[in-house]
């Protein structure tokens, strides 16, 4: 499947991975919707991706996953302003662990699993729906657990379960939509250099710096290309695809 003319909603978009993974979109001629819970930051986004891209072809909404308001208000968006919905990134995260560990469940979680619920309500084709693909974001934290950030761990692992749970059920696979996973190691975006690397809201950050060291971290287009094969293959549904600067691709 070529994204090409093809409508894609991303969350998280405004910077990070999220941006990356919008961009690489944008560059093989999707259109983008992009959203993301920080206005600012995704108007900024917004202003250099029209600079380089069709102006017709991007847009921003600002959007809090865990709103289901504001979900509604993304789709609704990307099918009025861009013409429809083929392709849906869940990507938005966070990291809060220690007294904010609520938080994280109510983002990477909850909010992955309200924005996945809507996705194959608006891509299923006995639902009006063109059929298309979700790919969610996990970690490979989500499959190896480690001491620094548990709750952030059993979130990514909890959208593993949740979306292959849904990519088993015929109600979706047989109305046209599938549902692929990402699972990245460290990637050079201010989760790692804001928070992780700086001992933040992370539990034994001795240990992080340790893996960190190990695994090493790697650029954000490693991580849209990867994104790219989940989307663009039509074979890959309910696929887990980990990727990391010291292993390489491979997949669950
Ligand atoms: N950076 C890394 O090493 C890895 C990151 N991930 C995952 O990739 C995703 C993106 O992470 P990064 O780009 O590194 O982080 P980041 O912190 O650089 O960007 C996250 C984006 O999500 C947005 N966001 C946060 N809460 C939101 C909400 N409630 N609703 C909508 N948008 C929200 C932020 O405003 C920000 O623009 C996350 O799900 C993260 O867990 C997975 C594996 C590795
Ligand atoms: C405190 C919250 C937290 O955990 C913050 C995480 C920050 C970065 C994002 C996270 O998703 C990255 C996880 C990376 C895991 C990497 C290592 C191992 O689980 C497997 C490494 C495989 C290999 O040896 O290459």
């Amino acid at each position: 499947m070529s994204v090409a003319h093809k409508v894609a909603l991303v969350t998280g978009a405004a910077q990070g991975i999220g941006r990356g993974l919008s961009e690489i979109l944008l560059k093989h001629g999707a259109k983008v919707l992009l959203t993301d819970v920080n206005q600012a930051a995704g108007d900024k986004t917004l202003a250099e991706l029209t600079a380089k891209y069709d102006q017709s072809r991007v847009a921003f909404v600002q959007c809090d996953i865990t709103k289901q308001e504001q979900l509604e208000t993304a789709f609704a968006t990307a099918k009025s302003q861009l013409g429809g919905i083929d392709i849906v990134v869940n990507n938005a995260g966070i990291g809060d662990e220690g007294d904010r560990w609520e938080n994280t469940v109510d983002v990477n979680l909850k909010g992955t699993v309200k924005a996945t619920k809507m996705a194959i309500d608006n891509l299923r084709k006995d639902r009006g729906g063109k059929g298309g693909v979700i790919v969610n974001m996990a970690s490979m934290a989500g499959l190896n657990p480690n001491p620094c950030g548990p709750v952030y761990c059993a979130t990514k692992a909890a959208i593993i379960m949740f979306s292959q749970c849904w990519g088993m059920n015929p109600d979706v696979t047989g109305n046209g939509v599938r549902i692929n996973i990402l699972a990245p190691a460290f990637v050079d975006t201010d989760l790692v250099k804001q928070q992780l690397q700086k001992g933040k809201d992370v539990i034994r950050p001795d240990i992080a710096a340790m893996m960190v060291e190990r695994v090493g971290i790697m650029p954000v287009e490693q991580v849209a290309e990867a994104l790219l094969e989940l989307v663009t293959d039509e074979s890959k549904h309910n696929a887990v695809l980990k990727i990391s600067a010291s292993t390489g691709k491979s997949y669950q």
